[in-house]
């Protein structure tokens, strides 16, 4: 259903002037918020796509509980200072970190046949 469509049969509250407009404006925002989260995901798993490499060509092991413990720890605190829910952040964080590390557990596979292939 439309915005447009949905206030056909909603009476509008005094004090509304346009809320249709309104809507269309918070929307543009949310439309713009959400193309900047897209660019911020691009580019932290472009970065943790290298580190994903660097720790399969140095043996390292994909994921870092500690360091995993120590960024939860630092979004929690910057969630409240946002008036966001922290275990909304925490939940949010910890999903795109499984996504990493699911990553660097296959670049760490594929390095490691490659490693077996080399005379
Ligand atoms: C990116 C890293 O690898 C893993 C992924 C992390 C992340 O996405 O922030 C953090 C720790 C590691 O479990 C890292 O070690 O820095």
């Amino acid at each position: 259903m439309t915005a447009a469509s949905h206030n056909e049969t909603q009476t509008i509250p005094a004090g509304e002037a346009d809320p249709v407009a309104e809507l269309g404006a918070l929307r543009q925002s949310i439309d713009n918020i959400d193309m900047a989260l897209v660019a911020m995901l691009a580019e932290r798993f472009r970065c943790t796509q290298a580190v994903g490499e660097l720790k399969a060509r140095c043996n390292m092991p994909p994921a870092d509980p500690q360091r995993e413990a120590r960024q939860i720890a630092r979004l929690r605190e910057l969630a409240k200072s946002a008036r966001l829910d922290p275990d909304f952040a925490e939940k949010f964080l910890n999903f795109i970190i499984r996504e990493v590390i699911r990553h660097h557990e296959a670049i760490a596979r594929e390095d490691g046949a490659v490693a077996e292939t080399r005379p």
